[in-house]
This record gives C-alpha cells, structure tokens and sequence, in this order.
C-alpha cells in the first residue's frame, strides 16, 4: 500500500493505492471475503463507517436477539460455531464468534472510514474509492485506487422509516426497532409496534415479558411458522425438504405444520398471503416469522393485533378501520434497506433499491472486478457462497497478474544480465 499525501485542499486528502481488493463494510459478509482471501494470500482494505466489526449486530439491536436459524446455517467459511454455543446462539455470542473470526484471518479493518461514492474509472481501468474518515474531531478524505471492489454493506444498512401523518408530530417516544435495546423502559406503557416481520413480533414479545401493553400493526398478510416442529427446526426442514420435493409440496407441509402447532393464525388477525412461506423467501426475499412465542401472547390478548395506520394525532393513533388508540410510543420495525445508490456510481449491477439485478446466483459479480457480497436475500448462509465465489474469482486474475509480473521481471533481468 502507498500513500501520497497532499495538503491543497481544505480537508487534508490522501490517495492509497490498494495492491488487491477494497470491501466496503466489516460485517460478516466483508470478514468472510476478506477470511476467503486472506487464505490465497491476497491483500485487501476493509473500509468500515462504524468503530467496529459487524455494527449492526453490536449497535443496531435488541438485547434479546438470537439467531433464528441453526447455528450450522449462520457460520462463515472456514470457522465453524464453537461446539459449546447452543442451536441458536445469543446475540453476544455471534459477535465473539466473529470477533474471533477477524482475529483468526487477521483481519484489521479500516474503522471510521466512511466510502461517500466509488466510480470506475474508464481511462485507468480501476475503482477510485472516496471516504471521509474521522479521528477524534479530525476529519479527511482519502481516495483509495484499486483493481477490485467488493460491495459488502449490507441489506439492513439504513432504516425504512414510514411517513404517516401526523408521525412527526406525535409527542411521545418515537424510535427505529434498530434503537430498541429493551422493554424495561416502556414497563406500563401503551407501545405501537409498528410492522410485523421477524422484528415486530419479538419487539412486541419483550415488550410484553417487561411489562409493557404492545399493539402490533399488521397492515398485509404474513406467514408466522413455528421456529421448532418436533423438535426439529423448521428452516432445516424446509431445506431438507426441498432437496426432494417442489416448493409448493415443502409450503403445503409447512403451512400444515404450522396449522397443527399454531392454529389457525388468521383467527388473530394475522393473514396468510396467497404464496407459499418458502416460494415467498425465495421469489421476493420475504422472511416469514419463526415464531418463539409472540403468537402465544397474541393469543392470550396481552399483544393485540392492529390494521394499518390512518394517521397519529395528539397521544393517539387512529386506524384505517376509524377506530383510534391512545398511545405512549412507537416502535418502527418498518424494516430496512441498502445504502449503495448513495454511494456506487454504477447502474449495469445494480438495480435503484441497491440490490444486484441478477437474481440468485447470480448476483454476486459484476463488470470490472465489481462483486456483491450479502445482498442474496438468504441470510448468512447466502453471505458465505458469494464470500467463497467472490475470492475465487478475484483469486484467479490476482494469480494470473503475479505470474505476468513474475515474467516481466525475470525478462528484464535476463536482459541486463547480458550485458
Ligand atoms: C435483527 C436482525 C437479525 C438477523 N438474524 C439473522 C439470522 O438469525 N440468521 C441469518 O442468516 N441472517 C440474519 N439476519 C440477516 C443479516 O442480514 C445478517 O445477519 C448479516 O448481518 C448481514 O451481514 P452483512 O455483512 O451483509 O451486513 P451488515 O451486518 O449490515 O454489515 C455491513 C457493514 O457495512 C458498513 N457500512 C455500510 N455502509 C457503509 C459505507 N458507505 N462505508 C463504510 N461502511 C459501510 C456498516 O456499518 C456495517 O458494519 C438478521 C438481520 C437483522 C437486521
Ligand atoms: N434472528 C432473528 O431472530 C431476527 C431476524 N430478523 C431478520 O432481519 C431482517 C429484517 O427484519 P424486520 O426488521 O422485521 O423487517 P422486514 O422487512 O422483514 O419487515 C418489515 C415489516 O414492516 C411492515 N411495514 C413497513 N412499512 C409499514 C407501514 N407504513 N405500516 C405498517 N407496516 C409497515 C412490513 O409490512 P409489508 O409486508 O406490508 O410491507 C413488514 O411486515 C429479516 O430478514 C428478518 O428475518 C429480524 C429480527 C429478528
Ligand atoms: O434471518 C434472515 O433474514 C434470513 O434471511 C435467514 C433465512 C434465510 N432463508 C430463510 C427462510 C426462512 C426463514 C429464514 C430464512
């Protein structure tokens, strides 16, 4: 790595030439590109905006959270679980996993470095990379110049935040679910659980299990499955399942499944969509709630289900079938989405929602030594296949390049020695 330092402008700029790949974003879709090349000895920079490895997993979630698939589904190549974690690890045990995973593959990201846009540059035929990094009050620019980019930041890296009437306004406590720690805050409270995704229900759970008296928005149909059936998880079955038997066999079994340990969840005003759970994941990236015991306490009463939202008023919210609900706060777990229009000036790969065009497979490469790392829509299993692909891909032309160099070398050599 060079650095070339000059001082012309108002923020110090730097440019870093990168003898490898830059990977934007140092959560485990840029530790396992990273572990994956570090095992071909390639040199990379993780550029990461946060102060630490996977931000989303040490700042951006509640205290409750764990896993919801088997850990065996959730491992990055080449390091599995520690034998002692459970099924489905806690939230703190993931991150010491990948703690230990970026010390294992020496993996040193560049924290506080912030990528604000990246663009090939036709005439030189590399990406030029720009961040602004901070150091205590310090602020500069860096511009780093490499061969290969690796987009890894995320399908959650911003929050979808709704605008509803009157939201803006609303005099209680209004936050993202990617701010939520804990109920114990709310205990007493009237909470609006806003969204019914994976988040929602166990948002709404904890604020039950502390106290708190929640009500979830369901404005559309959604598929709530049991995280367990017999003991056996229900995301292993499905993949089971779905080695032999088409999609909508595995959804039929499912949804029986489901039926026999749940009931029938549209009795709780929880509609099924017409798409099977699994065609649904598969076809628009749609997770289905595996449930760990939200329905319980929606059948109980103790979390009372919703429609959509008209608008907020003053303590208040009212409803699109009139009637209105006084409320203390409001939690969005109106979901996320991906930041990589804000900053990649590149529009062949990608689509305007920041997510690769090709469907899986496929999304993970695209021209001129651009990749995409995490964005399949199948959680850390997808995160593991493009990290293997991506290094293997940029491991061939890495060693193809050495070999053309090697010969230069031993050429020009040969050459002098003559005289
Ligand atoms: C609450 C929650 C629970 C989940 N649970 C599971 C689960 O149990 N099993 C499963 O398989 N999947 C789960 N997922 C899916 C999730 O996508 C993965 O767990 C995983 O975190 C994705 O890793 P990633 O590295 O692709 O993205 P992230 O973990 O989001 O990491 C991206 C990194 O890029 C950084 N970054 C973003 N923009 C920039 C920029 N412009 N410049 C520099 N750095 C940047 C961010 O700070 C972040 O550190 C869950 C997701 C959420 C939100
Ligand atoms: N390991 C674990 O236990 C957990 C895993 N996760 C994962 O994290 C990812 C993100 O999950 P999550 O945060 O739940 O986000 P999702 O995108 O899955 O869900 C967002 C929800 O918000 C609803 N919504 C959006 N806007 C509005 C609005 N204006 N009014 C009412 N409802 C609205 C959506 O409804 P609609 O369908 O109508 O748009 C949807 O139900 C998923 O992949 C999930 O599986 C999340 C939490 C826990
Ligand atoms: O937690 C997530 O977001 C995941 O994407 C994990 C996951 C991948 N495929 C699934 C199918 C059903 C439920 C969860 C997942």
């Amino acid at each position: 790595m060079f650095n070339f330092s000059s001082n012309d402008d108002f923020f110090p700029r730097r440019c870093v030439w990168v003898h490898g790949p830059v990977i934007v974003g140092a959560g485990p879709s840029g530790l396992a590109v990273g572990a994956c090349l570090k095992e071909q000895g390639i040199p990379f920079v993780v550029l990461e905006k946060a102060n630490c490895i996977a931000s989303l997993w040490q700042n951006r979630t509640y205290d409750r959270l764990k896993l919801h698939i088997p850990k065996k589904f959730c491992q990055l190549p080449m390091l599995p679980f520690p034998q002692d974690f459970p099924e489905y690890p806690t939230k703190k045990q993931f991150i010491d996993y990948l703690e230990s995973y970026a010390n294992r593959f020496d993996i040193n990201p560049q924290f506080n470095e912030w990528v604000k846009s990246a663009k090939y540059d036709e005439a030189c035929r590399l990406w030029r990379v720009k961040t602004v990094s901070t150091t205590g009050s310090t602020t500069s620019e860096v511009e780093y110049i490499c061969q290969w980019l690796v987009v890894a930041t995320g399908e959650n890296a911003e929050c979808v935040v709704p605008e509803i009437d009157g939201l803006k306004e609303f005099p209680g406590e209004v936050l993202h679910v990617s701010d939520y720690k804990s109920g114990e805050k709310f205990a007493g409270k009237q909470v609006l659980v806003v969204g019914c995704g994976n988040s929602g229900m166990e948002v709404s759970l904890d604020l039950c299990n502390h106290n708190a008296k929640p009500s979830i928005v369901v404005r559309n149909s959604i598929h709530v499955l049991p995280r367990e059936f017999c003991g056996k998880s229900t995301f292993e079955l499905a993949m089971m399942m779905m080695k032999w038997l088409p999609l909508w066999l595995v959804d039929k079994i499912l949804l029986i499944q489901a039926w026999l340990m749940l009931g029938n969840t549209e009795n709780y005003g929880l509609k099924r969509p017409s798409v099977g759970p699994m065609e649904l994941k598969n076809d628009k990236g749609k997770t289905p709630v595996l449930d760990v015991g939200a329905l319980q306490k929606i059948r109980s009463g103790d979390i009372k289900v919703v429609p959509g939202i008209k608008r907020f008023l003053k303590g208040m919210v009212e409803l699109v079938n009139g009637e209105k609900l006084e409320i203390d706060s409001v939690v969005l777990a109106t979901g996320y989405c991906s930041n990589v229009p804000y900053w990649l000036q590149e529009t062949d790969f990608l689509s305007q929602n920041g997510f690769p065009k090709a469907p899986f497979p496929n999304g993970w490469k695209g021209k001129s030594g651009l990749y995409a790392a995490g964005f399949t829509k199948k959680g850390l299993s997808g995160t593991s296949t493009d990290a293997i692909k991506i290094a293997e891909d940029i491991g061939k032309v890495f060693a193809e390049d050495l070999k053309q160099k090697k010969q230069k070398v031993s050429c020009h050599r040969r050459c002098i020695s003559q005289f």
